[in-house]
């Protein structure tokens, strides 16, 4: 063979082989990113179908006479710490009589038959829109007993914007009912479930996700991922030739983005094997005299590269490694070893942990947070857990849990209440030492939001149901006034006072 010949083989052979790992790299990419999208799609539905439940029964459990001027206000309060939930109200017989944006109906709404009704007696519409009244404008409607939900509109529109040549749905995990569908021609997605997740098929790639406690699954497709034997032999000539060059540098910027989140879980498994997250502190003081009465403890990590990552970001990823408990045990032994002195010498200091609600049910941590007050010689009334209810769990297993460490004389605290992850049914099944109120109000304080105009309520339906409030995210001098002036008696902690340090 003379020399040209063989380049020109070689060159060729080259490009077909770079050009395949291109395409290889492409389809793991678009497989990964299809994962990915299913995961994401299926964890907001779960959100989005656990506070449905949960406001469901929320207002089951109302002793308030259906539709009274004080029912009517309890639904407010709902409908207000609900992000996904865009009305709520009360059903008679199949009509709705009342909700918390048109308070009482002079002519109640007569709703259509269900579109599909669960073995929890929960009954389901999808798109109402205007139809059977102009007030009605919803993605999904939900009834169970005597309460109605509205989830908000467009709730996964941005998974459609975000992606071009978007196709999803949720579904029932037998196919036969669809909850929520996005892009186009999507139900004649169902018959691909037959098929193993990620093959290639005509229609293009996809992927699928289920939840067995919310009977729901997540199927994403996209159809840009095309066979190269699909076109013909020139454009396949040509994208070959191309795809040497393009795929080359295309598969090495896509590993590249594949090793870099995965290079970021390795570097907090390390990080966590080797001790390397850090904990600063934040006082939490009295408002009274703002004092400072204890510290609510803060994760902190450098990745490798010297960066620091917020924990607002390590930390979910940490829940997705399943890790969260190795997390919770570094934060502790660091804390409570270098608060031990501190808190000995001061008769009430304490310190907040972050706890997750995985944490607080599991037996093992019960038993881990009474060995390290001992260890540590720290009485338990100077340890509070704070938890936020990201996770689901089920309330009797919570409440248990609860009760349990508050026996050992742990405190327990909601934080974030407000924000729709901590609400109402913490509130009204679970008794705790204090509840943190989210930024969102302390923001909103001297405004004339609707947050503002709802704290007062809500600072007495807290009081009115467990003992102390902590303010969160004071900034200014304006909010620390105010809140002294309203509630002298409750602690507050914000950069106004002291950032974490
Ligand atoms: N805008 C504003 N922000 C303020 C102000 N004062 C405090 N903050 C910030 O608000 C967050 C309060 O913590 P969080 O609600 O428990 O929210 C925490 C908590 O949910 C989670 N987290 C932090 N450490 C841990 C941990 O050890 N374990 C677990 N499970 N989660 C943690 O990460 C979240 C974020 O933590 P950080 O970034 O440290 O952010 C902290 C704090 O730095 C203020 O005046 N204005």
């Amino acid at each position: 063979m003379n020399i040209r010949v063989m380049w020109f083989f070689f060159s060729f052979m080259g490009a077909i082989a770079s050009f395949s790992v291109a395409q290889v790299f492409q389809f793991r990419m678009a497989d990964d990113r299809l994962h990915v999208q299913a995961h994401d799609l299926l964890s907001l539905a779960v959100k989005i179908a656990t506070q449905s439940r949960e406001t469901l029964s929320a207002i089951n459990r109302l002793t308030t006479s259906p539709c009274s001027e004080k029912d009517v206000q309890e639904l407010r309060y709902i409908l207000y710490l609900t992000p996904y939930i865009q009305d709520v109200g009360r059903s008679t017989e199949g009509k709705i009589t009342c909700t918390a944006v048109w308070g009482q109906l002079t002519t109640p709404i007569q709703l259509p038959e269900a579109e599909w009704k669960n073995e929890r007696r929960t009954a389901l519409w999808r798109n109402i829109h205007g139809a059977p009244d102009n007030r009605l404008i919803y993605d999904i409607g939900l009834v169970a007993g005597k309460a109605v939900a509205f989830t908000r509109r467009n709730l996964f529109q941005h998974f459609e914007t975000a992606n071009k040549n978007f196709q999803a749905i949720i579904f029932s995990p037998y196919g036969d009912h669809v909850l929520a569908s996005m892009g186009t021609g999507t139900p004649a997605m169902i018959p691909l479930l037959n098929q193993p997740n990620g093959i290639l098929t005509y229609v293009g790639r996809h992927a699928y996700e289920c939840e067995k406690n919310f009977d729901m699954c997540a199927l994403v497709q996209s159809k840009v991922s095309k066979n190269i034997t699909s076109t013909s032999p020139l454009t396949a000539l040509s994208i070959t030739l191309l795809g040497a060059l393009a795929g080359a540098g295309a598969g090495h910027g896509l590993s590249r983005q594949i090793l870099s989140k995965r290079t970021l879980e390795k570097q907090l498994e390390r990080a966590l094997e080797r001790n390397l997250i850090g904990v600063v502190y934040q006082p939490i003081v009295r408002l009274s005299d703002r004092t400072i009465v204890g510290v609510e403890v803060l994760a902190r990590w450098t990745s490798e590269d010297r960066v620091s990552v917020s924990p607002e970001i390590f930390v979910p990823i940490i829940e997705k490694m399943g890790q969260t408990r190795k997390l919770t045990r570094l934060v502790i032994d660091k804390s409570l070893a270098e608060l031990e002195e501190t808190i000995n010498r001061d008769s009430y200091f304490y310190a907040s942990l972050n706890v997750t609600v995985e944490d607080i049910t599991c037996p093992e941590f019960r038993k881990m947070i009474i060995e390290k007050s001992r260890l540590h010689n720290i009485e338990p009334n100077r340890i509070a857990l704070e938890i936020t209810e990201r996770q689901t769990t089920d309330m009797a297993t919570l409440q248990d849990a609860v009760k349990d460490l508050r026996k050992f004389g742990f405190k327990v605290f909601i934080d974030d209440f407000g924000t729709g992850y901590s609400g109402i049914s913490y509130l009204a099944n679970t008794p705790v030492d204090a509840v943190k109120v989210d930024k969102m109000f302390t923001k909103s304080i001297g405004t004339h939001s609707i947050q503002s105009r709802m704290l007062d309520n809500i600072c007495k339906m807290i009081s009115d149901v467990n003992g102390s409030i902590i303010f969160e995210g004071v900034e200014t001098e304006e909010q620390a006034s105010l809140l002294q002036n309203l509630y002298p008696t409750e602690n507050a902690q914000g950069w106004f006072f002291w950032k974490a340090h």
